[in-house]
């Protein structure tokens, strides 16, 4: 399966949301990572077919996506940033909606409804009303309606955003376990869930591609680089004037600073293992969580 992307423009007036888009996709979960307004919706909007690209052009396996029209839709699932769900929908009656919309017949929704149920972890509550679920228990409900046909290729705008910890390691699970035969393609602003999820990166920056690749090559180049030092306030400014700082935490009085930068001149340094956010912060992106 091959996903291609060849100088995908999309303006709306004279604002230009995605510049010059060249990606290549197979197999596997994407992380698309980017600031608020770098373009990540309007991209998984035109790839899901629900926005056009102002020009360039989309390829499924060599063949244009528009041109392909529902034959490409049927193996699309998406899951955008906000859907709607009437409230006093139980979760069942939504899944059975959506899967009706999308095609399925009775005796498939019969096979399928509880199984997505199952997969994301809500058959227990399948009769309840959705407007007693939490965030969490949405976002779930949002993945099933998405999973419903079987998608080859699976687009979620924000799917973390909300999350506690326990819904997120949840989360991660249930993407890793479908990525083996799907095109995951996700978006968020915290990099630490782009390094738990997903196993390729693409940084977006003002509609621009910036960066395209896998997390662990990213993260091993920052090798010997990264560091936590103790410092007092003026030791600080130093460093914030010589290296990245990435954070820093107070710790019995001092600060604690975690840096990157190479041929370090800084005392009692302690070298750590580097992590995507270090990468993030030290190609001069900002993190949000
Ligand atoms: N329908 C629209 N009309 C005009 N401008 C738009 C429209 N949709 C998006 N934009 C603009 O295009 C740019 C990219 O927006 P987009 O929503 O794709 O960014 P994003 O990376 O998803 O942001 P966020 O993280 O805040 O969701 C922004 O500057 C936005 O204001």
């Amino acid at each position: 399966m091959e996903l291609k992307l060849k100088n995908v423009n999309k303006k709306y007036k004279n604002k230009h949301a995605i510049k010059d888009v060249n990606l290549n996709l197979g197999y596997g979960v994407y992380g698309l990572l980017g600031e608020n307004g770098a373009g990540k919706s309007t991209l998984m909007r035109i790839l899901c077919t629900v926005d056009c690209q102002t020009s360039g052009e989309i390829l499924f396996n060599n063949e244009d996506i528009f041109r392909l029209g529902d034959k490409y839709r049927e193996l699309i699932g998406y899951m955008p940033q906000e859907y709607g769900v009437f409230p006093s929908f139980t979760a069942r009656d939504y899944l059975e909606y959506i899967g009706y919309l999308k095609g399925l017949t009775s005796k498939e929704l019969n096979r399928k409804v509880p199984e997505v149920l199952e997969f994301v972890n809500l058959a227990d509550v399948e009769n309840n009303k959705v407007k007693t679920f939490s965030g969490g228990m949405k976002r779930r409900l949002g993945i099933a309606q998405a999973i419903i046909n079987d998608p080859k290729i699976l687009i979620l705008d924000e799917p973390t955003a909300g999350l506690d910890p326990k819904e997120r390691i949840r989360f991660s699970n249930i993407i890793s376990d479908m990525s083996k035969d799907k095109l995951v393609i996700l978006s968020t602003h915290i990099v630490s869930d782009i390094e738990s999820i997903a196993s390729n990166l693409i940084i977006l920056t003002k509609g621009k591609i910036q960066e395209v690749e896998k997390i662990d090559k990213l993260v091993n180049k920052l090798n010997n680089m990264v560091w936590e030092v103790l410092v007092d306030q003026q030791g600080l400014s130093y460093i914030e004037k010589n290296y990245t700082v990435v954070r820093i935490k107070q710790q019995n009085g001092k600060i604690l600073a975690r840096c990157v930068g190479k041929n370090v001149e800084v005392e009692d340094k302690k070298e750590v293992k580097p992590t995507l956010e270090d990468y993030y912060m030290y190609i001069g992106g900002r993190t949000n969580g």
